[in-house]
């Protein structure tokens, strides 16, 4: 170890940040099972560290102090019981080690403890996809420490820190010769099968064959004196150490896919689906795109981090490039290697540059493509992957004008013809079952499934046997506003408008609407009147089966559900009057109609209010309405 001198003034102790402590708590007796991925973690930032100079080197060659020849180092020592793997990268000053060693400043940090259960098994799949890193050192080690120097600080301006990982830990400023950064793990006891120069790489080919740069370790011997390896002074790359992507698609194993992913996206879990494709012409570049298993914890927060990481000619530029993705494809992790951008890209130029706008819509395309390929050919995996992104997906509608239409046909809906609230069918399947005569595609939209499948407007559609899609994510309501018609066939909501079903009505039905308008006339405009203001209109309808009345708002305005997702985003929303509807073969409906004149406003407003609540409302005066309902079901007159 190069540290010479330690300046004991200059240490201090510090405590983990309390997230910190639990991770570390949960980590050690969580993934036990899956002791040796911390090799992988230690590389992987390795390798991060290392990319991270070569682009700061772009402006700065200075960094590289003559020592340009990037690599990563492992290390063991039988006697001393440790672990070591070095770099030539970024190195860390004394504040970037204290906060990114000690905190975790990561945007999803409060959804991932908030969803931790307390059981082992499903904690260690969310550490997982949390994001393991650093602290999982701790799993095998009893002691960690880490010896680092920025690229650019003087010799003298090292910190090493150090800990037990039980609470807190140590930084002192001290000497080293060379710039990057060495971890050092003190192994606890019984993990001695690390101290091995055969088991490291092993795990290393396992785990890291895709690092583009080279692994190093010291090559071993056979001493036939002493009968075992020994190792010598040289060193030899126990890696491939190219870009994978660079390779052939042939030459790699899908495991050495699934390995990278797990380097770019930070994840723990193999990916559900890659692309992996060079393009040429006008544009070159080579995408390497994984779709995860998971959503992130940070998908819904507007500062996350997304998109892919941007390489120029194999040289890395940033991670986390959103520009070369569309937003509603913001979860795909992944590499983008352009041959024509220049190397000091910033994300100002990456905005307006034509070669980004042909990767974005490049990428965009290959991305829906897999996905289709997905749907079409892997149901199952589909199915796991509308479960995390389908809410996502749907932003697309409105976002990429240029692929709506294909972007529809992977959309996946509840419905009535299918069980529960899982989305599972495709506007295509709607079609191929519509009825003869049929001529829209049937929805309802609600604040909950709950409220969906059970909304007063299906009976009818019931009772026909007609297919009604069932949506209550926030994201439906705004995606519809774009989502006009599909294969020809309107989208047409079922609690708008009236209702235009008499080409499903059979001659029959047709005459027994009529007479009944006729016969309740008086009652419509008894109704009217007691209601007043309250009502935009009263009328009779064809649509309702076990309810007596119901409330609906024409074509061209926002239904009530949007309405109150409006208001309670502090927006404004037009107050928009309801129609109120009624079932002329109700019992409660003719009870009204026969009404005295003294009770008839009570009954008027119970009808309507009901209505509101079955629709999902909160109603302005609940008292009066619950008041009014006892009173009419104890049969008191007014
Ligand atoms: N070898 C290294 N050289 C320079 N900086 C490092 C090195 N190892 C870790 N770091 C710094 O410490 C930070 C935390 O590392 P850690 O592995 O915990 O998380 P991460 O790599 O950011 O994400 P993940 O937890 O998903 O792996 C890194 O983001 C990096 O800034």
């Amino acid at each position: 170890m190069s540290q010479t001198e330690t300046n004991v003034a200059s240490s201090e102790t510090l405590g983990f940040q309390a997230e910190v402590k639990q991770l570390l708590h949960l980590m050690i007796h969580s993934l036990y099972s899956n002791k040796e991925i911390f090799l992988r973690e230690l590389v992987s930032n390795a390798s991060d560290a290392c990319d991270k100079l070569r682009f700061e080197a772009i402006d700065n060659p200075e960094l590289f102090q003559g020592d340009s020849d990037l690599r990563i180092r492992v290390e063991y020592d039988k006697e001393q019981r440790t672990v070591t793997v070095s770099d030539n990268g970024i190195g860390m000053s004394r504040e970037e080690a204290v906060a990114n060693l000690g905190t975790i400043a990561r945007s999803g940090t409060k959804e991932f403890f908030s969803q931790l259960t307390g059981d082992k098994q499903k904690d260690a799949q969310l550490i997982g996809q949390f994001g393991v890193g650093f602290y999982s050192s701790f799993i095998v080690a009893q002691k960690v420490s880490v010896l680092s120097r920025r690229a650019g600080a003087p010799e003298t301006e090292a910190i090493l820190w150090e800990s037990d990982g039980q609470g807190e830990f140590s930084v002192t400023t001290v000497e080293k010769a060379d710039r990057g950064t060495s971890v050092t793990l003190y192994l606890r006891d019984g993990e001695d099968d690390f101290l091995d120069g055969w088991r490291l790489r092993e795990t290393l080919r396992r785990y890291s064959d895709h690092i583009s740069l080279p692994i190093q370790m010291l090559k071993e011997e056979w001493d036939s004196e002493k009968s075992q390896q020994v190792k010598t002074t040289e060193w030899e790359t126990v890696n491939q150490a190219n870009a994978l992507w660079t390779r052939a698609k042939g030459d790699i194993t899908d495991e050495q896919y699934k390995e990278f992913y797990k380097h770019v996206a930070h994840d723990y879990d193999d990916p559900l689906a890659w692309t992996h494709n060079r393009v040429e012409g006008r544009s070159e570049y080579t995408q390497l795109l994984f779709v995860p298993r998971h959503a992130p914890f940070d998908m819904w927060d507007r500062d996350a981090k997304r998109g892919v990481k941007l390489y120029v000619k194999r040289v890395f530029i940033m991670d986390d490039a959103e520009q070369l993705l569309p937003g509603y494809l913001r979860f795909v992790r992944g590499v983008i290697d352009s041959a024509d951008l220049p190397l000091n890209v910033s994300r100002e130029i990456l905005q307006e540059s034509r070669d980004v706008k042909a990767i974005r819509e490049g990428s965009a395309k290959r991305v829906l493509s897999l996905l289709e390929d997905m749907a079409e050919n892997k149901a199952e995996d589909y199915t796991l992957f509308w479960e995390q992104f389908g809410q996502v997906i749907k932003e697309g509608v409105g976002e990429d004008a240029a692929n709506k239409d294909r972007i529809a046909k992977l959309l996946r809906f509840a419905s009535t013809s299918a069980d529960g609230a899982v989305q599972s069918v495709s506007l295509a399947d709607y079609v191929s079952r519509m009825k003869e005569g049929q001529d829209k595609i049937y929805y309802v939209s609600a604040d909950s499934h709950a409220a969906a499948a059970n909304s007063p407007h299906l009976e009818i559609f019931r009772k026909k046997g007609l297919e009604v899609l069932l949506m209550s994510d926030r994201v439906d309501e705004w995606m519809l506003s774009f989502l006009r018609e599909f294969d020809g066939k309107q989208l047409a909501s079922i609690a708008k408008g009236g209702l235009d079903l008499d080409k499903l009505a059979d001659e029959e039905e047709k005459k027994h609407q009529a007479e009944v308008a006729e016969n309740f006339k008086p009652l419509v405009e008894r109704l009217k009147t007691s209601l007043g203001e309250r009502v935009k209109e009263v009328r009779v309808t064809g649509r309702l089966v076990d309810s007596p009345a119901c409330v609906v708002v024409d074509e061209n305005e926002l239904s009530p559900h949007l309405q109150r997702m409006l208001q309670a985003a502090g927006q404004q929303a037009p107050d928009v009057k309801p129609i109120l509807e009624i079932n002329p073969d109700h019992a409660l409906v003719s009870r009204v109609k026969d009404a005295p004149d003294a009770d008839f406003d009570e009954w008027s407003l119970l009808l309507l209010d009901q209505a509101m609540l079955a629709e999902g409302a909160s109603l302005k005066d609940p008292a009066s309405f619950v008041k009014r309902m006892n009173k009419l079901l104890l049969g008191q007159s007014a």
